[in-house]
């Protein structure tokens, strides 16, 4: 009772108060006091995220960052009036987010309602000012009620974090980086890179229909199966190994996937790797959200007669092939050093990465190398066949096999009989110098039917051989 009337007395006092302190104050600014002495009073509580931590040095808080992201991309946003554009390093285009002092109510949380602000301090005191910037404190703060305390500690700004991640690598410049020789190594300079912009999309790859949509679910049940892989204790990475001919489309396949996963892409090239901690090393550098490539495998390092070497002695430990350092990993690349590359325990730090290899010659390959586990998807690029060849035509001419019906039925049978690759039918497509689609797919046609003379003039040659060493043997035995 006696606080009651204390209340009483304090209220004109504190009304008088707010009245100076709100005098001239924009209708932004007052609203943001009051909600201010709201939650002082009430049983809201609310959580600062300041742009930096104690150390201004150490960059922007990646909580802050997450945060401006998910709010730029949240439909609470979209109410708010207020925004501001910068063009940030490394993004596509400019990147929009919440001005300061502004409120967005945000209600995606299972329907709990949370205030958000963007704000910014100027501190008052005569501070040292070190850099453009130290001048001002931005913050984002959250108010709620607090019997959502601990959802939203647990299970709300985590997802905020996650969400926000998710639109800064949407929006960002995607990267293809490359290995530097060591020698070459700064305090930085292990990958260099630059920005990523192949074209290839799983529409325009040419191969049979069913691998490619097997391919693309396996990616997406790969991207979003973060859950899945805790659950079943394995590190979150995905390992392929693309074996064919030249010219089928290996390396096309590699920048399908990076684009439809939205990866940047490290492109390995282990001639320059030193030793096995140089490899250890360019891994640990490797951020997650990417596909790390070794093209040509069997003729990257001799990664086979190492092991073969290897097996000789006794010193190989029983727990399997990945574990076991070699005495000279530290001078050479040995398959040891490649096996825990793909799946030792370094592997596992970040997650999210596919790893790669391609090959022409996927019977020379270590098997220990493309065991499945390791390399868990093995897709063969075959040379071009019927299917292939519709999706070629529709990339390079527009057409489809009604158009051209005689001219498609004569390439189909001629491409069952005929190993061209993807490359080669493509050339031909191509409208260099030809009149129009009827002259390319003749074009085609007669590469065809000239890679099928020689094949057929081939094929008699190695029979009379055979036959020719077959008699010089009937004329030894008989001697
Ligand atoms: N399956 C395919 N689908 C679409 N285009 C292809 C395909 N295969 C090859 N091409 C075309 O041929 C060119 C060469 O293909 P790519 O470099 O992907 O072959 P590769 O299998 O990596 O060859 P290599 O074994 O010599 O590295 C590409 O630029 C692409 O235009
Ligand atoms: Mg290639």
């Amino acid at each position: 009772m006696a606080s009651t009337q204390v209340w009483a007395a304090l209220l004109p006092i504190l009304g008088f108060i707010i009245g100076l302190m709100t005098r001239g104050m924009s209708q932004a600014k007052f609203k943001l006091l009051r909600n201010k002495i709201a939650a002082y009073f009430s049983s809201y509580i609310q959580i600062t995220i300041p742009e930096y931590g104690a150390d201004r040095y150490q960059g922007r808080s990646d909580f802050f960052v997450a945060i401006e992201a998910y709010l730029s991309d949240s439909n609470s946003a979209l109410g708010v009036r207020k925004l501001k554009a910068e063009i940030v390093s490394n993004t596509k285009k400019p990147q929009v987010s919440v001005d300061d002092e502004q409120e967005i109510i945000d209600s995606s949380f299972h329907g709990v309602t949370l205030w958000w602000y963007a704000l910014t301090e100027y501190p008052s005191s005569n501070i040292i000012i070190n850099r453009p910037g130290d001048e001002r404190r931005r913050f984002y703060r959250v108010v709620f009620h607090k019997k959502f305390r601990d959802d939203v500690i647990n299970t709300f700004l985590p997802r905020v974090i996650e969400n926000g991640h998710t639109v800064i690598a949407n929006n960002r410049q995607r990267r293809l980086f490359t290995n530097n020789p060591s020698n070459h190594w700064g305090p930085t300079n292990i990958w260099s890179h630059v920005a990523f912009q192949h074209p290839a999309n799983f529409s325009t790859l040419a191969m049979d229909p069913t691998v490619k949509e097997d391919i693309i679910n396996d990616l997406n049940a790969f991207k979003v199966g973060k859950g899945y892989y805790a659950d079943v204790g394995k590190a979150w990475k995905r390992g392929y190994l693309l074996f064919g001919p030249p010219g089928t489309g290996k390396s096309t396949m590699i920048a399908a996937i990076a684009n439809e996963l939205g990866y940047d892409v490290y492109d390995l090239e282990l001639t320059a790797v030193k030793n096995n901690s140089e490899l250890r090393r360019l891994f640990i550098e490797t951020k997650e959200k990417s596909v790390i490539v070794i093209e040509d495998i069997d003729c990257s390092v001799n990664l086979t007669s190492n092991r073969q070497e290897r097996k000789k002695p006794s010193r190989k430990k029983s727990g399997g092939d990945s574990d076991d350092e070699s005495d000279d990993g530290d001078t050479k690349l040995t398959l040891s050093g490649v096996l825990n590359f793909i799946d030792g325990l370094w592997s596992a730090c970040g997650g999210e990465r596919i790893i790669i290899f391609t090959t022409n010659n996927k019977d020379e390959l270590d098997p220990a190398l493309i065991r499945r586990g390791r390399m868990d998807k093995h897709i063969e690029m075959s040379y071009c066949r019927f299917e292939a060849f519709k999706v070629l035509a529709s990339n390079y001419l527009k057409i489809t096999e009604d158009q051209f019906f005689q001219k498609f039925g004569e390439i189909h049978q001629l491409l069952g009989e005929v190993d061209m690759s993807p490359a080669d039918v493509a050339e031909h497509l191509m409208r260099m110098g030809k009149k129009d689609a009827d002259a390319c797919l003749q074009a085609l046609v007669d590469g065809l039917r000239k890679a099928k003379d020689i094949a057929i003039k081939e094929k008699v040659k190695a029979n009379e051989e055979v036959v020719k060493s077959m008699g010089k043997e009937v004329i030894i035995e008989a001697k």
